[in-house]
This record gives structure tokens, C-alpha cells and sequence, in this order.
């Protein structure tokens, strides 16, 4: 449904040229919902108002169901756009209209007359659970009311793509989560194709079919969400998907913890499962088989795409030989072993 090939952005300043991104090649398929994530700076909003042209890459091909965009002239270009909705961290409603005519807007413009608006709209904020906020201002709306008014203007002209910039970024976790599953019954209901950026694993984890990261302007790895989390490729991806789970040190073996091992001392280890290792008994298997006791500090076992992963902290108490021997065993069975040092 979006096409990118070879997408280059090049910003010119005073200073020196800005290279947003670089050779960036991305495919979304009709009905997925597809996350881009990256750290500020990263280039995501570049990325994605490219997708509609509100940015014009350098050089590339942005196809839309088929249809270049890039040589498309300015009314071509402009009923192409209708075809994409877009949402905004900020939302960007007029405060001088009401819920409804915020929504009409773009209706207006394509210069639909009013009965066909009337009826359009009203179905359009009950699917938001808008239905009681027609007349009511933005001002007199919470966040995430005001994204759902955002939504149902988007949705307006029956788009074929939803492009999400940050459309989270500015509301607090539970409202964050309605959002979401918001526009997860969108994309289940209407089969919406979605492209969003976001800075937040949570994000991804939550309603992302794929996932792609982008650093320095290129897009480093892709995946399906449920691979992305069960077999990270870059060190980046490793980072982003630990920042999402808690596993802190205790205090007290911080201050016993060593990076050399010495006589006594026992591996830490941040243990990582993911698919079948999650499942399989090894903890219990390593202490009846080769002698070594687990002792869980902290475990966080978590759910995305499908596939459950986790980490786990733990200290091997055991025989060198058989702490070394357990790693071994762990990573046999498809367990990520991290040694975080040695505790006294
Ligand atoms: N109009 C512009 N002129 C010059 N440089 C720009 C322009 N817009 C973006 N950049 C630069 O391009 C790079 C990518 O910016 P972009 O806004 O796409 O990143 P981002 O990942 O969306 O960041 P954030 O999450 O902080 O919004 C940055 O180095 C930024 O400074």
C-alpha cells in the first residue's frame, strides 16, 4: 500500500547540508499496522511527512497503492493526499470550530455539500466515543478526547493510509492506551493501512504488526513485531526492548558486584527468553542436572505480536565448573546469557 524505495532527504543550511535520511526503503502492506521507531533526532518526522509530500525527499520513489507521488502536479498531488490521513502529537484542531465542524473540515474543502457531511460525521464520532462532544470546542476537550476528534477528521475522507506522528507522545499512559486500542479496532474494522513514528517501545509492542528502527537517517533493521522482540539484530533494537523492562539491580549487590570473578564470588546474569525458551523448564532443569541454584532477583515476562519474551536476573550459585557448564545449557536452549559481573 506504501511504497518507499531509495528515499534520500537532504536538508541545505547555512551551516552544513543535514543528511535526515539516507537510502530508506519500506513497504506497507495493505491492512498493517507498521511502526517506525527511533531516538530524537533520528529522522522519523521527516520520514513519515515524506510519506504525504509535506517534506519532498531529495531523491526516491513514494508509491501509494501503486501510484507515484513524486511527479504527481499540485491537484494531483492534493487529491492523492486526501487518500492520507494524518494524525499529530499535538492534534491541531481549530479552536474556533466545534467537535463537528473540526471534523467537516476536510469534507468541506472537497467541497461536499452539507447533508452529505451531516451524515458522514455523526457515525464517524460514535466510532471515536465521541457521540455526547458534537458541539462542544476543542478547549472543553481532554487530550485524548482531542485525538479522538483528530482521528475522526482524518478518517473523514475515507483515506487509504493513517500516517501517526507521535500521536501518543502527548497523553499520560492510560489515555496513551485507549488511543491505541482505538486505532487497533480501526485498522481491525476498516482494514486501515497505518504507519505511525514513535519514540515508545510500548507503542510498537502494543499495536505494531512490523516494526522498523531508524538511526542516523537509515533504516537499520525491520521485522515483524513478534521476531523483532524474540531475535533482536542490532544493538539498538537490544536497547529499546530492554528500556521497556524493569530489571534493576538491588543496591546491596551492586555494592558486591565485580566484573572479575574471584574465588567465591558468583555470576549475576540478565537472562533473556523469548518464543519456545519462555516456555521450556531450564531453570529447574539446570539446578536438578548440574547442580546450580537460580537465585531470581527479578523477572519481567512480557507479551508483543503474538509471542511472549522476558529477562530475568539472577545469581548461579554452583561450582565454577557448573556455572560455567549452566550457561552453556541456557544458551543450548535458545536463552540469551548476559554476565553482569560477579557477586562476593
Ligand atoms: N527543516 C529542517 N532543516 C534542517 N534540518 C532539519 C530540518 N528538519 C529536520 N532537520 C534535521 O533532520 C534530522 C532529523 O530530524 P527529524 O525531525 O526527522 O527527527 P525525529 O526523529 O523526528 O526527531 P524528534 O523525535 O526529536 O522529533 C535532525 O538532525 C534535524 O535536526
Amino acid at each position: 500500500m506504501i511504497k518507499l524505495t531509495n528515499i534520500n532527504k537532504i536538508f541545505e543550511t547555512t551551516d552544513k547540508p543535514v543528511y535526515a535520511l539516507k537510502d530508506v526503503n519500506l513497504n506497507v502492506n495493505k491492512g498493517e499496522i507498521f511502526g517506525v521507531i527511533g531516538s530524537s533526532g533520528a529522522g522519523k518526522s521527516t520520514l513519515i511527512r515524506c510519506v504525504n509530500l509535506l517534506e519532498t525527499p531529495t531523491s526516491g520513489s513514494i508509491k501509494l497503492d501503486g501510484v507515484e507521488l513524486t511527479t504527481l502536479n499540485k491537484a494531483e498531488l492534493c487529491s492523492a493526499r486526501r487518500q492520507i490521513g494524518m494524525i499529530f502529537q499535538h492534534f491541531n484542531l481549530l479552536s474556533s470550530r466545534t467537535v463537528f465542524d473540526n471534523v467537516a473540515l476536510p469534507l468541506e474543502l472537497a467541497g461536499i455539500d452539507k447533508t452529505e457531511i451531516s451524515k458522514k460525521i455523526t457515525p464517524l464520532l460514535d466510532l471515536v466515543g465521541l457521540e455526547s462532544k458534537h458541539n462542544a470546542y476543542p478547549a472543553e476537550l481532554s487530550g485524548g478526547q482531542k485525538q479522538r476528534v483528530a482521528i475522526a477528521r482524518a478518517l473523514a475522507s475515507e483515506p487509504k493510509v493513517l500516517l501517526c506522528d507521535e500521536a501518543t507522545s502527548a497523553l499520560d499512559p492510560s489515555t496513551t492506551k485507549s488511543i491505541l486500542t482505538l486505532l487497533k479496532d480501526i485498522n481491525e474494522r476498516l482494514g486501515l493501512t497505518i504507519l505511525l513514528i514513535t519514540h515508545e517501545m510500548e507503542v510498537v509492542k502494543n499495536i505494531c504488526h512490523k516494526v522498523a528502527i531508524i538511526d542516523k537517517g537509515e533504516l537499520i533493521e525491520k521485522n515483524t513485531v513478534a521476531k523483532f522482540f524474540a531475535n533482536p539484530e542490532t544493538e539498538l533494537a537490544r536497547i529499546f526492548i530492554e528500556a521497556t523492562i524493569n530489571l534493576e539491580i538491588p543496591e546491596e549487590y551492586k555494592q558486591r558486584l565485580s566484573l572479575n570473578r574471584k574465588d567465591n564470588s558468583m555470576p549475576l546474569v540478565r537472562l533473556g527468553f523469548t518464543g519456545n525458551s519462555v516456555d521450556s523448564a531450564v531453570i529447574s532443569e539446570v539446578s536438578r542436572t548440574l547442580h546450580v541454584d537460580v537465585n531470581i532477583l527479578s523477572a519481567d515476562i512480557e507479551f508483543a505480536g503474538g509471542i511472549k519474551f522476558g529477562y530475568m536476573l539472577a545469581e548461579l550459585i554452583g561450582t565454577k565448573e557448573n556455572t560455567i557448564a549452566a550457561k552453556a545449557f541456557f544458551q543450548q536452549h535458545a536463552v540469551n546469557v548476559e554476565v553482569i559481573g560477579y557477586v562476593d
